[in-house]
Formats: C-alpha cells, sequence, structure tokens
C-alpha cells in the first residue's frame, strides 16, 4: 500500500527524514513512535501528500502523494495533531465533506457517534476539544478509507471515550485497510497495533511485527538481582523491576508497548541485535 524509498526532507535548513526506507501493508494496524521532535507528523503528512520530500522514491496507493491527484486523496484519511474544523452543525460537515469519500457510510458515522456520546445538535466551534476529536475520529472511520492516518488521535479523550475508540478501530480493522497511528499514548494502544514503527533520527529504529518482538524479547515484572543486572532493559517499580529480556523459549508472550520503546531507544544495539540474529538464521536456513 506504501512504499518508501531513500526519502529525506527537510524545513528549510532543518533535515528530519534522512533516508528513510518503509513498506506499508493493508491488513496492519502500526503504531507510530518516536521522541518529540524525530518526525512522526511531518511523514504522516508527507504520505498524505501535504508536504513534498525533497529527494527519493514515494507510492501510495500506486499514486505518488505530492501529485494530490484526487484517485489517491479519496481513498486516504489523515486526522491531524492539531486540527481545524468550521462552525457549522455536524449535519452540515458531514454533508459538506462526505461526498469525497465514496465508500463513506452515514450510518457508520452515527454509530461511531453515539458510541462516544457526542450529541448531535450544537455546532462544531461550540464543542469541546475531545468532542471535536470525537467528531473528526467518527467522521475518518465512517469514510472508510483504505488508508487511515491518525496524529496523536487519543490526545484529548476522556477515560471512556479511549476505550470506544480501541473498540471502534478494532471493529472496523480489514484486511484491505492499513491503518497508521502515530502517539506517544502507548498504553491506549496496547493490544490494538500488529506492527512497530520507532522513528528515531530521520530513520526506522525499529520495523517489526508485535508478534515477532514478542517471540524474540520476553517482558516481565522480576525480583531476581542477577536477572534484572543482565537484562537487555530494566526499570523500578513498586512490585519489583519490570524487565526486558530475550524471550528463551521463542513463544509469543504477554507485550509491553512502553518497556519495548524504553528498551530499544536506550539500549538499542543489545535489543536490535536480536532481530538482525533472526534475520541472519533466516537468511542461512
Ligand atoms: N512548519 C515547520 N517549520 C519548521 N520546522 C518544523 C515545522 N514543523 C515541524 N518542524 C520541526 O521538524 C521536526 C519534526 O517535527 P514533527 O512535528 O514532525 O515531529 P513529531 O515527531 O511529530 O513530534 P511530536 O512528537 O512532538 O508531535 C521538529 O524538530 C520540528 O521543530
Amino acid at each position: 500500500m506504501i512504499t518508501i524509498e531513500d526519502l529525506y526532507f527537510s524545513y528549510r535548513r532543518k533535515k528530519v527524514i534522512c533516508g528513510l526506507n518503509l513498506r506499508l501493508e493493508a491488513g496492519h494496524i502500526y503504531g507510530l513512535m518516536g521522541a518529540n521532535g524525530t518526525g512522526k507528523s511531518t511523514l504522516l503528512r508527507c504520505i498524505a501528500g501535504l508536504l513534498f520530500p525533497e529527494h527519493g522514491r514515494m507510492k501510495v496507493l500506486s499514486h505518488r502523494p505530492k501529485e494530490r491527484h484526487p484517485a489517491l486523496l479519496r481513498q486516504l484519511f489523515i486526522i491531524p495533531e492539531e486540527f481545524y474544523l468550521p462552525d457549522v452543525r455536524i449535519g452540515q460537515f458531514v454533508r459538506y465533506n462526505a461526498p469525497f469519500y465514496p465508500s463513506f457510510s452515514k450510518e457508520q458515522f452515527d454509530s461511531c457517534l453515539e458510541d462516544f456520546g457526542v450529541p448531535y445538535g450544537n455546532t462544531l466551534l461550540k464543542m469541546s476539544y475531545g468532542q471535536k476529536k470525537k467528531v473528526l475520529i467518527s467522521f475518518a472511520l465512517a469514510c472508510n478509507t483504505p488508508l487511515l492516518l491518525m496524529d496523536e488521535p487519543t490526545n484529548g479523550l476522556d477515560i471512556t471515550g479511549k476505550r470506544q475508540f480501541r473498540k471502534l478501530i478494532a471493529g472496523t480493522a480489514t484486511d484491505e485497510r492499513c491503518i497508521v497511528i502515530s502517539t506517544h499514548q502507548v498504553k491506549d494502544l496496547d493490544n490494538l497495533i500488529d506492527h512497530i514503527l520507532i522513528l528515531e533520527e530521520g530513520r526506522m529504529l525499529l520495523d517489526e511485527p508485535a508478534e515477532r518482538i514478542s517471540r524474540r524479547l520476553q517482558f516481565k515484572i522480576s525480583f531476581d538481582r542477577e536477572e534484572i543486572e543482565t537484562a537487555l532493559y530494566s526499570e523500578d517499580s513498586l512490585k519489583g523491576s519490570a524487565i526486558v529480556t530475550s524471550n528463551p523459549d521463542g513463544q509469543e508472550g504477554q507485550f509491553d508497548l512502553e518497556l519495548l520503546y524504553n528498551a530499544v531507544t536506550s539500549n538499542k544495539e543489545g535489543v536490535l541485535a536480536l532481530f538482525n540474529e533472526e534475520i541472519i538464521q533466516e537468511t542461512l536456513s
């Protein structure tokens, strides 16, 4: 669905994306993580054709996003981190925007909005930030575009809204759809994403399916001093230490996104070697 090769993007003199390669397929929910300012939003905006890279090849649903071809634009929806909604009622918003998306479902939109508990009556400007976000998420899901890009979608949602968000995303993910969610709120995505991307210094530091990560790494609480000291990563918690170690039997186990992120970014060599080693073994066998 998305192929990116040797991509470079700068804002004037500030280099943000530097030689990035990436391949994203339909049928997956990708979690895009990275420190503040690493370029997650920039990357999503390049994919959506809102920013134009200075170098590299990029194909999104067989189109070059910078051409902003209508055939591509009607197949993707992006929820930006910061957004503007016009001062109209929800019904008007839908009437003005839905015609751009051929697979838009009004029933689905109404049902999402009802699940989120947002009343139909008010104009958008009179709604709170969280309510507006719920309207935008409902609209995005109801567009049924093959590609859905979301930048910090759970920011501003209340606790029930976050739970509802997870439920709605899980319910609308299909084999034909590719969903990319950029977030720092990793707890909101637990058990939802099936492929993890970590961006660092303009490139992908980690690009692995969740299932492969949980076969290579083990996440657990330990009280064993030696185990804690030799772990790939450890952090103290109220009940023992949360640790990440290599997974001795290769069986899929519990998965902790926050611990994974901390382990990968603080012990790159140790953690990434486990994945490279598997690539070498797979190539040899
Ligand atoms: N319009 C702009 N003009 C100049 N520099 C920008 C602009 N937008 C972003 N940047 C810079 O580009 C870099 C990447 O920004 P971007 O918003 O893509 O990062 P991010 O990973 O999404 O960050 P965050 O996690 O804080 O949302 C940052 O250093 C930022 O200061």
